[in-house]
């Protein structure tokens, strides 16, 4: 089931390989590299350039390789050389230290006897051959999005990796993001000036939204005559990588486009997890652990913290299920409800009567749909075009207090902490450090191997190259009728709120079916009355 277009034989004589050229691009839906007038103005028409084809080729058992571009796919006679690492004296004593070549990583990690083999990637890691000399590299490497602990570490390994592993000496840093490429100079970055840099918070190159054209960002990475570009961003980002690497192959630019995934809030489809979450994860502890002490030192104390996690709730519920202090946790994907039989407000003044003091952790993104309904407000956007939320920790702060102030002889005292910027504006952690060595390693040897268009990261604990689409398609959320979600339930013993159509829905937009379950005893919506009692019990009914 290969769908890439045939190699051009090396043979072919000029006029021949021109047309084959042609042909193979027109087969790629890219069109022919363009005469250098009419260059600028046709790439400023086509403001999104067309996506990269998928490549997508069928083996045994249902096997299926969602591969990644490669040079050669619209350049076919571009030369390779021996990977250098050959002769490095660290590496070359390692016993198998290249992939072989058709080294795949499987989706899906968990598999039943029958069951296909589904979807796998290209494993990343360094190749036998590069297509890059060393001398010839001139990369590029920009940060983009919001900040996330971590970043500068990838800068600093993408600069030492490219330099220590392959010789290579010219590295740019484009400063502010996206618009950067067109609007700045650039920076040059050598392993002496990022040598610190991963000790610091933030990113040393600079970030912001918006600024994304990508006719400008590839006139400018042609006129720098910039060959490989390391763009380090969430799914805004990688979905504007996507598109600048698409207008590169349409040029017929030796450049590779590698995207390495940055997202706080984990919200990147396909991967593990994205670099910065786990320290992301340790920042917020601290933040629930000055709630929990706040409010166990008052009489009925009421400790409110709010976390990032616009779409996804992942931070959240990590530092909830780490934490064990947490009565109650809001996420985006799971609706709730304040007022009434089983709303948050009855739950709350429960757990206050029987404990004396609660916590609650709320991700940016819940509840929004009741705040708007509750105040009037403009829908307005950033200039990457994410929603501006509206704050559902003021507001929630604002509902408890308005509550408890109508009961008689039930005064509370609430403590709201917001400590977003502080979590993402820290240094990496220990593990999250190694983990971006790691990617910013792979990146680097996808590139010199030739490949483009494709984000690296670990897909079940294997390095992988894995194409844009895959990862900007669909965003990655917690999964409220899933285990983990369940586990928080557990260790908190809130309402779940959930009615049947929630579940329903959510059941829905899961990834993989679920194994059946057994009716009358562990079927939650059959079996379950209790769905959202009203007693502060889960949604099995357990009190
Ligand atoms: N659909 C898109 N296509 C191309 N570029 C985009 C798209 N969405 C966002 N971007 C650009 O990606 C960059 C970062 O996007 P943003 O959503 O703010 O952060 P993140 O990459 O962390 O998701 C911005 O420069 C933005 O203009
Ligand atoms: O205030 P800013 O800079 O717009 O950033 C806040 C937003 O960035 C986020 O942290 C998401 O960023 P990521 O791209 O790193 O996932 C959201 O949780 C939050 O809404
Ligand atoms: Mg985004």
């Amino acid at each position: 089931m290969e769908v890439v277009a045939a190699p051009i034989p090396a043979s072919a004589d000029a006029a021949a390989a021109a047309k084959a050229l042609e042909k193979k691009l027109l087969d790629l839906k890219l069109s022919p590299p363009l005469p250098t007038p009419a260059k600028k103005a046709a790439a400023a028409a086509a403001k999104v350039a067309a996506p990269l084809k998928k490549k997508l080729s069928g083996g045994a058992g249902g096997y299926v390789l969602e591969d990644v571009p490669h040079l050669t796919d619209y350049l076919p006679n571009l030369p390779s050389f021996p990977n250098p690492l050959q002769n490095h004296p660290a590496y070359s004593v390692v016993k198998q230290y290249f992939v072989n070549a058709d080294d795949t990583v499987a989706k899906k990690i968990v598999t039943h006897k029958g069951s296909s083999r589904g979807t796998h990637f290209r494993r990343a890691g360094p190749r036998q051959r590069v297509y890059y000399a060393a001398d010839e590299v001139s990369a590029a490497i920009v940060t983009c999005g919001g900040l996330c602990p971590g970043l500068n570490t990838v800068v600093r390994e993408l600069v030492c990796g490219l330099h220590d592993m392959y010789g290579v000496k010219s590295v740019a840093g484009i400063e502010g993001g996206y618009r950067g490429f067109y609007a700045r100079n650039t920076v040059e970055l050598t392993p002496r000036s990022v040598n610190d840099i991963h000790k610091r918070g933030g990113t040393v190159l600079g970030t912001s939204r918006g600024g994304q054209d990508t006719a400008k960002i590839v006139d400018s990475i042609q006129d720098r005559g910039i060959n490989q570009v390391y763009i380090i961003g969430g799914d805004g980002t990688q979905k504007g990588a996507a598109s600048i690497a698409g207008e590169i192959a349409r040029r017929g630019l030796k450049c590779s486009v590698v995207g390495i995934p940055k997202t706080i809030d984990n919200d990147i489809a396909v991967i593990d997890r994205s670099f910065g979450f786990d320290t992301a994860v340790e920042a917020a502890q601290r933040a629930i652990d000055a709630a929990h002490v706040e409010a166990s030192s008052a009489e009925n104390g009421v400790g409110v913290v709010k976390l990032m996690g616009r779409n996804s709730g992942f931070i959240a519920m990590y530092a909830t299920l780490a934490s064990r202090d947490v009565d109650l946790c809001l996420i985006p994907e799971s609706p709730f409800h304040l007022d009434g039989h089983g709303g948050l407000l009855e739950f709350a003044e429960r757990r206050l009567r029987d404990n004396g003091h609660m916590v609650i952790v709320v991700a940016e993104g819940a509840g929004q749909d009741l705040i708007a309904k509750s105040m009037s407000f403009a829908d307005t956007h950033d200039p990457s075009g994410n929603k501006v939320l509206l704050d559902v920790g003021l507001w929630l702060c604002a509902k408890i207090k308005e509550h408890f102030k109508k009961k008689a002889n039930f005064p509370i005292t609430l403590k709201y902490i917001d400590p977003t910027y502080m979590i993402r504006a820290v240094p990496a952690n220990a593990s999250d450090n190694v983990y971006c060595s790691l990617l910013a390693h792979s990146a680097i040897h996808g590139a010199m191997a030739g490949y483009t268009g494709f984000t690296v990261a670990p897909v079940n604990g294997r390095h992988a190259y894995i194409p844009f689409y895959r990862i900007t398609e669909k965003q990655n959320k917690v999964v409220i009728t899933d285990r983990m979600w369940a586990r928080v339930l557990c260790s908190t013993n809130q309402p779940c709120f959930l009615s049947l159509e929630d579940v329903e829905k959510a059941g829905q937009e899961e990834d993989e079916p679920n194994v059946p379950l057994v009716e009358g005893e562990n079927s939650l919506v059959k079996a379950s009355p209790l769905l959202c009692n009203g007693n502060g019990a889960h949604c099995n009914g357990a009190a």
